[in-house]
């Protein structure tokens, strides 16, 4: 078997135990973590948001002693203010989590993690100048993330919102055949920015929908079982561009990814074109993509990440029939926020324990 074909079984194993309660095969490592080696103090730990599941709560809790922030949304003073002399924090919200946090805290700060899979908010190189271990929260939310770029996939491509909005305003055409056509999804090329864990994981649903091959466009090019699995082929950006059906973005946001769909971007992709994006809004140029969805450079887009967040209930995207819009749910289902709070809590554990931790950043 192959090494990376080895590891996703057991990350695929981890997971389930996780999502079925079997959390107890990691209470060893908890109770010997939180006692402070030598003395009877516990370790500290901030939890920085109210909503943290209850389960990460208590695997927290075992032995060490945790604060919550009880703000909603998390106050950025009450974290500052509770994060004073703690050791460890379950970072719960897209808050920055920079010099400022860290400061706030103090030099005995050992050890973080975020409930997130994207890290584009925390300042990592302050963390790494001052030797501070980060993990994060990818891969258990692959699932619940897929699902939602599906649906906004075949949400655009079949024209679901312009759909409402004819029904709202009393436009239902019965008399003309060739209404509200769509885009197949059937015998696509579907193209993909980044072809990591989430996009895989899309790959493996859309392999049920028929799909012609997948092109992708990565740094690196991924094993090539994986590139079999998904009729999968590594092109250069232009050609992902150019042959593609739908294109998703599920790249995160880095200065290299930053802005990359702007307006040469649209211009090389087919007028038939769909765009999703569960990456990061950040990836898009969003006026670029508005004129482009406004002009029927491409025909529709189905975004679940977008710039600013929240977005304004005046932005011009808003004012588009050709845009999906869903207000950044990727991981939003109870199951995938208490994985991902179970796995914050071993990262934090972990880290405090001085041992590696379970998903880390870097
Ligand atoms: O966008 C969600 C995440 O990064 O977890």
């Amino acid at each position: 078997m192959f090494a990376s074909q080895q590891s996703r079984l057991l990350g695929a194993k981890i997971m389930r135990c996780i999502s079925h309660g079997a959390r107890t095969a990691f209470a060893k490592e908890q109770r010997a973590i939180c006692k402070m080696s030598g003395e009877d103090e516990k370790f500290r730990i901030l939890v920085t948001h109210p909503q943290v599941p209850q389960e990460a709560i208590e695997l927290l809790q075992r032995d060490c002693e945790v604060t919550v922030v009880q703000s909603l949304p998390p106050n950025r003073s009450e974290i500052l203010e509770k994060a004073k002399g703690v050791h460890a924090f379950l970072w719960g919200g897209h808050e920055k989590l920079n010099a400022e946090a860290l400061d706030a805290a103090g030099p005995q700060l050992k050890a973080i993690s975020t409930m997130s899979a994207g890290i584009d908010y925390v300042d990592v190189p302050e963390l790494k100048r001052r030797n501070i271990p980060l993990g994060h929260t990818p891969t258990v939310l692959n699932d619940a993330v897929a699902d939602i770029a599906v649906g906004l996939l075949l949400a655009a491509a079949r024209r679901f919102h312009e759909g409402r909005q004819k029904i709202e305003t009393n436009n239902w055409e019965t008399y003309t055949l060739n209404w509200m056509l769509g885009q197949d999804l059937r015998d696509s090329v579907v193209g993909f920015y980044g072809f990591g864990g989430i996009a895989q994981t899309i790959a493996k649903r859309l392999s049920g929908f028929d799909i012609d091959s997948i092109l992708y466009t990565t740094r690196r090019r991924v094993a090539e079982e994986i590139e079999k699995e998904y009729n999968a082929k590594k092109v250069d950006f232009d050609t992902m561009l150019a042959q593609s059906d739908f294109v998703i973005i599920a790249a995160p946001l880095t200065k290299e990814t930053a802005g990359v769909f702007n307006a040469t971007a649209f211009g090389k992709m087919k007028k038939t074109a769909v765009l999703v994006n569960i990456g990061r809004g950040g990836v898009v140029n969003q006026p670029d993509l508005y004129e482009a969805l406004k002009t029927n450079q491409i025909f529709s887009a189905g975004l679940d990440v977008m710039t600013p967040e929240p977005l304004p209930p005046n932005d011009p995207l808003l004012t588009l029939p050709n845009v999906v819009l869903v207000p950044h749910l990727g991981s939003a289902t109870r199951r995938t926020r208490t994985d991902m709070g179970t796995i914050a809590a071993h990262n934090v554990l972990r880290g405090l324990a001085g041992e590696p931790m379970f998903s880390p950043a870097y």
